[in-house]
């Protein structure tokens, strides 16, 4: 049954400190040392301001202690015992550190960033190949998160690790700042604050706009995305040209970039308005409090160097705010977007797991379904409504229906690529749940309807049939000359190493365009029922319509082959082709997700049922071409 993931909610404080444990975890497992090194500069970045502001205000004392007579020294005020020339040697080294600091940082950055993404595109494909069945790849919901997660995988943890270091940063900034002008005056300390705290709303509220914006807009950042994908994509060119689709299409696009572009505005627009007042008021208090720190330095309170310093820890401990506030607000961002990535990688196979898992020895009697009910979301319609059907051991096995009969859906059953909702499979008795189901696909072959044309050479297209023998040529040869493809590769300008592909060209001479080459969809068919080959001495061969997309020769020709190589196979052949199916050793009409009818062709021919009908059409259509061709041509004649 499809499962429905809760879309992750913006918020839950616990939830984010556990996902940022882990951001940080991963950070530390992409790169231990890196990660050490990063945090260590972290520190000393945080720390850098505050030291120089230290530094130089006991330069600027320094130097007006020895200038000035001590009456004019404000009380309690000692010089410090540091010759002014280390002083300046020690601002100078710090300024070249903080001059060469942000190259080093931003090195270690990229190298973290790059392990991270090993580590995490690893684990979230890997989750993704453990979902052994089809329901996720069908569900949308799903398949929203999986884009998400992709997108979190590549980005989040780099971005919640910067926004964790930049909030240690800057708190490390802060509290250096403060420790230094508790030294010198309290007062101006508690100024310091004042005149930050505007800033720190005014970010907070920059950040929770921002975050919930985001998290508004990204279903049309989703849908723009898509549209884009479309308009690039080669197998929706044609269709897209010859029904003029483009700027149909172009006109979707257009329409969710606008209302993002207005929702972007929207808060833009929020935050002018409430950032201008703000940093007014905050500018406001720390020039009040430097008006009067400048009286009371008049009046022999402070020193030049207190006033420099105060000057320096407003502005520094503003900005200080300001980064650990926008940090938070990113690190918010990135914690939400990777809240999908934790969801979808730690997500187990919807296909329950058998505790003990029983082997799955080959075929000996049959291919059992019992009563099968199965629908593919709880509240959809019954697609399949009680079918009982044995395929006994090297016997063929036909299914008939018209479309959305169930057939199809049968057969994803038959691979445990979604499990009965009701009723069981069983091989030679034993319940496919209670198999390893990598263990039941290594038995089986199969060409579906929908099969895939990967953008790999001709002998990868056929070997990934069967990949411990991807390598192996004569068994790839032998493949494509079960499916009577073999001349037509090796007619090919690279025979067998030919790409099957505009897309991708590889080797040496990479700029050659002939090196790929396009097939039509009935070459490409042929190829896909080579690579079934692949899988020859499987115990159940599945053909789902294998040959909708030949020409009547080809196709007669395939159907005529297939039936020598199904012969003492077990197999199950879908096809709308009455000819093709005639001969099977056992034919199964589905009707609605029900059967209706089965037996041999002249058992179901003779009761006069749905498959005679379906036979007599066409058959009735053949006769009539043929009678008028005939016709035609004796006129002609
Ligand atoms: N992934 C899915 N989610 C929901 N419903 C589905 C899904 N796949 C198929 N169906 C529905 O199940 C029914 C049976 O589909 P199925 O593909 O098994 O029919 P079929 O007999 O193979 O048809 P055709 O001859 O057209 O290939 C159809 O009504 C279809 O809409």
């Amino acid at each position: 049954m499809v499962d429905q993931p809760e879309v992750t909610k913006v918020g839950g404080w616990r939830g984010l400190v556990s996902r940022a444990f882990r951001a940080l975890a991963l950070t530390w497992q992409a790169g231990p040392i890196a990660a050490t090194s990063y945090l260590f500069l972290t520190i000393i970045q945080g720390a850098i301001p505050a030291a120089v502001t230290l530094f130089t205000k006991w330069l600027l004392d320094g130097i007006q202690f020895s200038t000035t007579s001590p009456e004019n020294i404000p009380a309690g005020q000692s010089p410090p015992d540091i010759h002014p020339m280390l002083l300046v040697a020690a601002i100078g080294g710090l300024g070249v550190i903080v001059a060469g600091m942000p190259y080093l940082t931003n090195y270690i950055q990229s190298r973290l960033k790059r392990g991270v993404t090993l580590v995490v595109q690893d684990r979230l494909f890997g989750a993704v190949n453990g979902f052994d069945g089809m329901a996720r790849f069908e569900n949308p919901a799903f398949l929203d998160r999986l884009r998400m997660a992709q997108q979190a995988a590549t980005m989040a943890p780099d971005q919640t690790a910067t926004a964790i270091f930049g909030i240690i940063q800057s708190t490390i900034t802060v509290v250096s700042f403060l420790g230094v002008l508790l030294v010198i005056s309290p007062i101006m300390t508690a100024v310091t604050v004042v005149a930050a705290i505007p800033a720190f709303f005014i970010q907070l509220a920059i950040s929770r706009q921002q975050a919930g914006m985001m998290w508004s807009l990204s279903p049309r950042n989703r849908r723009q995305l898509f549209y884009q994908m479309l308009m690039l994509d080669m197998a929706a060119v044609k269709e897209i040209r010859l029904f003029g689709l483009g700027d149909f299409l172009l006109g979707r696009m257009r329409r969710e970039t606008k209302a993002i572009n207005e929702g972007e505005e929207k808060i833009d627009r929020k935050v002018l308005s409430s950032q201008g007042p703000l940093a007014g008021a905050g500018a406001l208090v720390a020039a009040g409090g430097l008006v009067w720190m400048i009286s009371a330095t008049l009046a022999g309170q402070f020193t030049i160097g207190d006033v420099s310093a105060f000057i320096a820890a407003v502005a520094g401990v503003q900005a200080a705010i300001g980064g650990m506030v926008s940090g938070a607000t990113q690190g918010y961002q990135a914690l939400l977007l990777f809240g999908h990535y934790v969801d979808v990688s730690d997500m187990k196979s919807e296909l329950p797991a058998a505790a003990d898992p029983k082997p799955v020895p080959s075929l000996a009697t049959g291919i059992r379904v019992e009563d099968v009910w199965f629908r593919y979301t709880e509240d959809g319609p019954w697609v399949l409504r009680g079918v009982d059907l044995i395929i006994p051991f090297g016997r063929s096995l036909a299914l008939v229906g018209l479309n959305g009969a169930g057939k199809s859906t049968l057969v994803k059953l038959l691979c445990r690529l979604y499990d009965p909702t009701r009723g069981r499979i069983t091989w030679d008795g034993v319940d496919l749940r209670d198999v390893e189901v990598s263990r039941l696909r290594d038995r089986i072959s199969a060409v579906f309807q929908d099969y895939m044309s990967y953008d790999l050479s001709a002998a990868e297209n056929i070997g990934v049939g069967d990949l411990a023998h991807l390598d192996d040529r004569p068994r790839v040869v032998a493949a494509a000359k079960e499916a009577d493809v073999h001349e037509f590769v090796t007619g090919l300008g690279r025979g067998y190493d030919t790409m099957l592909s505009r897309i991708f060209f590889q080797g040496e001479d990479n700029e050659d365009p002939d090196e790929g080459v396009t097939l039509s969809g009935g070459q490409w068919q042929r190829i896909a029922l080579a690579r079934a080959m692949m899988r020859a001495g499987r115990d159940l061969l599945i053909l789902d319509e294998p040959s909708a997309g030949l020409d009547a020769a080809a196709e007669q020709a395939m159907h005529d082959q297939l039936r020598q190589y199904r012969s003492g196979a077990t197999s199950v052949l879908i096809s709308h082709r009455m000819g093709a199916v005639r001969h099977a050793d056992h034919i199964v009409v589905l009707q609605d997700g029900r059967i209706t009818e089965e037996g041999d062709h002249s058992e179901l021919m003779r009761s006069g049922g749905e498959y005679a009908r379906l036979f007599s059409i066409q058959a009735a259509n053949y006769v009539t071409d043929v009678d008028t061709s005939s016709a035609e041509a004796a006129t002609t004649g």
